[in-house]
């Protein structure tokens, strides 16, 4: 029943079990990373969630999930906190709906923005925040609740990716994904099946499991790798669009995603979703959709975010795939 023609008390009714259950499910995902529902499901269910609150404000409750950023940080890793907030993204679910995302943040009043967008890969992982000081790293973790996440700086120094040095001596954070390549995923199954251990469910929670681990030698043997896709801070870099900060990404040693494309129009922001929706399952990595970044920096900037999602990017998701039987 569309929320609009519903009364208080059916909104009551279904709002009660819903942050009931959003919050069993968001558990599930931040802290045992393993949730028990597909990302879609849970996408679904927290739309449904944030419609009842916006219709019926006086239903609304500091403990629903609607009111933080990503889940409880319950590990034994000591704690970082995020000075510049790791904000998860909007979700739009089809090609028209990004299309009035688009038209929206052009018409938004004060902040003019040039039709000129940077398509890359939403890659199936956990976000990972790097910081370099001198050009070394000294600290990696985990974006956890967004502003606080999870130290994994022993951790990261076993992943291959990660430069230890950069060829500069920059200050600086760079932020990306963690993710295990679906080749990887699979072996690491086959072992744990013959070892009698439970298996895990997909590559990002096997990536999850594997980063978020207390021994970084059991990190060091499960094969993680990484894509850098942004830079908080990135006027450091002499850039001044987000494609060219991949391109310093790539000059600087990270490994950065090969895939993404400026575009101008609906058109091209079509084809590259078709494009990739047929490449998804050739792919050596799991990719839940496409993200759509206004590439001039300045005015990512001064668009900036709301209170949860950033207003210069969005994320399209794919259809859930068919579950292989
Ligand atoms: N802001 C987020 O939560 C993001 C999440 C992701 C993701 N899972 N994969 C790729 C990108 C990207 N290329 O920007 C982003 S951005």
């Amino acid at each position: 029943v569309p929320v609009s023609q519903l009364s208080l008390a059916a909104a009551k009714k279904e709002i009660v079990p819903l942050r009931k259950q959003l919050t069993q499910w968001g558990k599930e995902y931040y802290e045992q990373d393993n949730p028990s529902v597909e990302d879609y499901v849970y996408d679904r269910a927290y739309q449904r969630l944030v419609e009842l609150e916006t219709q019926f404000p006086e239903l609304k409750s500091a403990d629903s999930p609607t009111q933080r950023v990503g889940g409880a940080v319950t590990t034994q890793l000591t704690k970082v906190r995020h000075d510049i907030p790791m904000l998860s993204m909007g979700d739009v679910f089809s090609v028209d709906e990004l299309m009035d995302f688009n038209r929206r943040q052009q018409d938004n009043g004060d902040v003019t923005v040039e039709p000129e967008y940077n398509l890359e890969l939403k890659i199936d992982g956990l976000s990972l925040s790097l910081v370099y000081e001198n050009g070394k790293l000294v600290q990696g973790s985990t974006r956890g609740n967004g502003t606080i996440g999870e130290d994994v700086t022993a951790n990261v120094m076993t992943i291959k990716s990660i430069p230890h040095e950069l060829p500069e001596p920059l200050t600086l954070e760079f932020r990306g994904e963690c993710y295990m390549p679906k080749a990887s995923f699979v072996k690491l199954n086959e072992e744990r099946e013959a070892a009698g251990l439970p298996v895990f469910a997909n590559p990002r929670n096997a990536a999850a499991g594997s980063l978020r681990q207390l021994d970084p030698k059991v990190t060091a043997k499960r094969d993680l790798a990484t894509f850098m896709y942004y830079v908080p801070e990135y006027q450091k870099l002499g850039v001044t669009t987000q494609a060219g900060a991949l391109d310093r990404m790539r000059e600087l040693g990270f490994s950065v995603n090969p895939n993404n494309r400026v575009v101008h129009n609906e058109a091209e922001i079509a084809a590259y979703i078709d494009e990739y929706t047929a490449q998804r399952d050739q792919l050596s990595y799991g990719i839940d959709g496409i993200v759509e970044k206004v590439n001039d920096l300045a005015t990512e900037n001064a668009l900036g975010n709301t209170i949860k999602v950033p207003r210069w990017e969005i994320a399209y998701k794919f259809p859930p795939e068919e579950q292989a039987t």
